[in-house]
């Protein structure tokens, strides 16, 4: 019989598919039996080898993905470090201004070392990014403009919406006539006849406050008395200083006021007051200090201007209970308007008034739907005329019918409900 050491399985020199031939010595032999046990016992040698095996060749495959993992990361690592070197072997860019745009191609433009060069454009640049005064960067030996530079953004600029002129008038507005008369006497007379104040020796509010729940018209109002004074209608929202500008909302309301001075006649509507003129605390972190120096700036701000002059303030808030008494101090805010959810009548002439100019069947009834809305805002009622003329241009329709209106309604007021039961007590929506 043939012997086979360990070292045989090892380095694969046995063959395990035969038996080998000197093994067949024992068959017909007297010694049959011990063949068969030999047998038996290669057998269960083969199999535990070729577990070994198995185990062996797992470890191997487990072995060979770690080393072609490992392969990839290396490979990724010297990609990135081949791109940082090519980035700093690279020439730096000249900074320069466009002076003038002579053609698609041609662009004069002065470096920032003082002489101006006739340049050619890279034909991947924006061609509206190229304006006199954009800052750009030219390539150092063929000084073509290669990036046009990102100018940063002036916060002033982007924390107010600056509107010329408003087109909303008192007509567009359901319901609150008595908050109209209101913003007449202390907002639009004082701007269109200031010396009808001075003859009878009163000065007007400095600051009208209006609240009410969201979606009630409380912008609206601000909108439709900056058209009629034809005043700049200068818009921030309390949140947004306090949140996107950080740091810079004190600032900020400096600014507001020097800019509504410039552009006067001018209202001021400062929305969200609640946001910076909520109810001091004692414990102070650093976001409420942020927020007291917001509105320390804007009392202040409020006490030095004159209220004889052409800036008017106006501010909404949906939260009257949790601003500062300082705010609702006589010469600051000392005239506070409620503007209420509408009732019925007002309902039904805001539904009139969003569907002026829709294409509406004749039979519709606004009074019925005013019913089946109680519990809606201005800004709901404009969702629903809007869901309305959707449904009829989904269905291809001429005008909108009575049932389009029916069911934007349900749709509408049922969102609405749902919206309502998720929020917690106090919230609006
Ligand atoms: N009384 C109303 N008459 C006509 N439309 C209204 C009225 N109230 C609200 N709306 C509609 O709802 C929209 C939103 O209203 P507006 O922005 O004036 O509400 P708001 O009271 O300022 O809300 P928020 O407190 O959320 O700022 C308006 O653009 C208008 O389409």
């Amino acid at each position: 019989m043939s012997e086979t050491s360990d070292s045989d399985f090892e380095h694969g020199r046995y063959d395990f598919t035969s038996v080998n031939k000197a093994d067949y010595d024992y068959v017909g032999s007297d010694n049959e039996e011990d063949f068969s046990k030999y047998l038996l016992d290669r057998m269960r040698q083969l199999e535990s080898r070729n577990t070994l095996l198995k185990e062996q060749c797992d470890q191997i495959e487990s072995e060979k993905r770690f080393v072609e993992s490992q392969k990839l990361k290396y490979e990724r690592e010297v990609r990135r470090l081949q791109a940082e070197v090519d980035r700093l072997k690279t020439v730096p860019l000249v900074v320069a201004t466009i002076m003038d745009v002579i053609s698609e191609e041609k662009v004069l433009v002065r470096s920032s070392t003082g002489p101006q060069f006739m340049v050619n454009v890279s034909q991947y640049l924006n061609e509206e990014s190229l304006v006199p005064g954009a800052k750009v960067a030219l390539n150092q030996q063929t000084l073509a403009i290669v990036e046009v530079i990102p100018t940063s953004e002036d916060p002033a600029v982007s924390a107010m919406e600056v509107i010329e002129s408003q087109d909303v008038d008192y007509e567009d507005i359901g319901g609150l006539d008595s908050q109209i008369q209101e913003l007449i006497e202390s907002v639009e007379l004082p701007l269109t006849k200031p010396e009808a104040f001075q003859r009878i020796g009163i000065t007007p509010p400095k600051g009208v406050l209006l609240y009410g729940e969201p979606g009630t018209g409380k912008t609206l109002l601000a909108k439709a008395v900056a058209h009629r004074t034809e005043a700049t209608y200068i818009r921030v929202v309390g949140s947004e200083l306090i949140q996107k500008y950080i740091g810079d909302g004190s600032k900020l309301v400096r600014e507001l006021f020097d800019m509504a001075r410039k552009k006067s006649p001018s209202i001021i509507f400062i929305d969200e007051l609640d946001a910076i003129a909520s109810r001091r605390l004692n414990d102070t972190n650093g976001a409420d200090r942020e927020v007291q120096r917001t509105l320390m700036q804007l009392l202040a701000e409020m006490d030095g201007f004159d209220n004889r002059g052409d800036v008017r303030i106006i501010a909404a808030t949906n939260r009257l209970d949790v601003l500062d008494p300082a705010i609702l101090r006589p010469g600051r805010f000392d005239r506070i308007v409620n503007v209420p959810m509408p009732d019925e009548e007002a309902r039904a002439n805001i539904f009139r008034i969003h569907t002026r100019f829709m294409s509406v069947a004749k039979d519709i009834d606004f009074r019925k739907l005013a019913k089946l809305t109680e519990k809606a805002s201005g800004a709901d009622l404009n969702a629903i005329s809007m869901e309305a003329g959707m449904l009829a241009v989904r269905l291809d329709k001429k005008t909108i019918s009575m049932d389009d209106f029916l069911e934007s309604v349900q749709k509408v007021m049922s969102k609405k409900e749902t919206e309502k039961e998720v929020l917690p007590e106090g919230m609006f929506i």
